[in-house]
C-alpha cells in the first residue's frame, strides 16, 4: 500500500503573504488528514519562507497520521527533529537559497557524514529517509548510510512524463528493484501531480509512501483540497 503524505508548504506561502494566519497551517493539515491524507510532510526551509520552525511545533499535537520533516540536516534542523520526533525525517541536501528541491544526496561522497546524521535520529527513533536522484550507484550508497528509506527524487520522471515520454521511469524502476533487494523502503516525491501519479505507483515496485504538494495545492484552488486528496488515494489504490 502506498500512503499519500500531503506536503503543506505552499499552505504556509499563501498565509506568509498577507503576513496574517489565513490560511491556518494546522487547520489545513486537520482538515487534510480528516479528507484521508494518510501523512503529512513539511520541508522548514532556513529562511523559513513559508513553513515556519513554529508552525512544526504546532503540527505535532494535531497530525495523527505519519508527520515527516524534510530539510537539510543542518544543526538547527537537526535539533528541531531531535525535539519534535515526528514519524519520519527526510534528509535532503538543498542549498539555502535553492527555489526548490533539486538535487539528490551524492551518498558516496557525504556517507560519513550521513551515517552519523542518520544514526542520530535513529537512536531517537525517527524513521530516516534520504532524498536521493534515480541513480543505482546512489541507491548503492544509500544503503551504506544505515537509512530505512530513500525518497526517489521524481522531477525528471515527471517533465519526461509531461512531454509525453514515459521511457522516464525506467531509472525509478531500476532503482526501486535495487531498493526492493538491498531491503530499503521506497518513497518518492517532487512534481508529481494528478496526471502523472497512477503510471508512476504502477511501475514502481514496493512503493511505500508518495509526498505531494505543488501541485496537489494547485489542483485543489480550482477542485476543492477534498475532492483532490480523494483522487490521489483513488490513484494510488
Ligand atoms: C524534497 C521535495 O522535493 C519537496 O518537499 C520540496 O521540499 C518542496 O519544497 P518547496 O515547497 O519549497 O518547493
Ligand atoms: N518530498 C516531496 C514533497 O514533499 C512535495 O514535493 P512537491 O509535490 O511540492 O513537488
Amino acid at each position: 500500500m502506498t500512503k499519500l503524505s500531503v506536503n503543506i508548504n505552499k499552505i504556509a506561502t499563501l498565509r506568509n503573504s498577507r503576513g496574517g494566519d489565513v490560511p491556518n497551517v494546522v487547520q489545513f493539515a486537520k482538515d487534510a488528514q480528516r479528507f484521508g491524507a494518510e501523512g503529512i510532510t513539511i520541508h522548514p526551509r532556513p529562511d523559513e519562507r513559508h513553513i515556519r520552525y513554529q508552525d512544526a511545533y504546532d503540527l505535532k499535537p494535531e497530525v495523527y497520521t505519519e508527520y515527516n520533516i524534510e530539510g537539510n540536516p543542518i544543526p538547527k534542523f537537526i535539533d528541531l527533529v531531535i525535539d519534535i520526533k515526528p514519524t519520519q525525517v527526510t534528509l535532503v541536501p538543498d542549498a539555502e537559497d535553492a527555489i526548490t528541491s533539486n538535487a539528490g544526496w551524492d551518498t558516496i561522497k557525504h556517507k560519513d557524514f550521513l551515517i552519523d546524521v542518520i544514526k542520530e535520529f535513529k537512536n531517537n527513533g525517527i524513521r530516516t529517509s534520504i532524498f536521493v536522484d534515480p541513480d543505482l550507484h546512489q541507491i548503492e550508497g544509500a544503503k551504506e548510510t544505515g537509512t530505512d528509506r530513500i525518497e526517489l527524487y521524481t522531477e525528471a520522471f515527471a517533465h519526461q512524463f509531461s512531454l509525453g515520454n514515459k521511457d522516464g521511469i525506467k531509472p525509478y524502476m531500476e532503482c526501486a528493484g535495487l531498493a526492493n533487494t538491498l531491503d530499503i523502503g521506497i518513497n518518492a516525491g517532487h512534481d508529481l501531480s494528478l496526471d502523472n501519479i497512477k503510471f508512476f505507483k504502477e511501475n514502481i515496485t514496493g512503493l511505500l509512501e508518495v509526498s505531494i504538494g505543488h501541485a496537489l495545492i494547485a489542483e485543489s484552488l480550482y477542485l476543492g483540497a477534498e475532492k483532490v486528496i480523494k483522487m490521489y488515494l483513488d490513484k494510488l489504490k
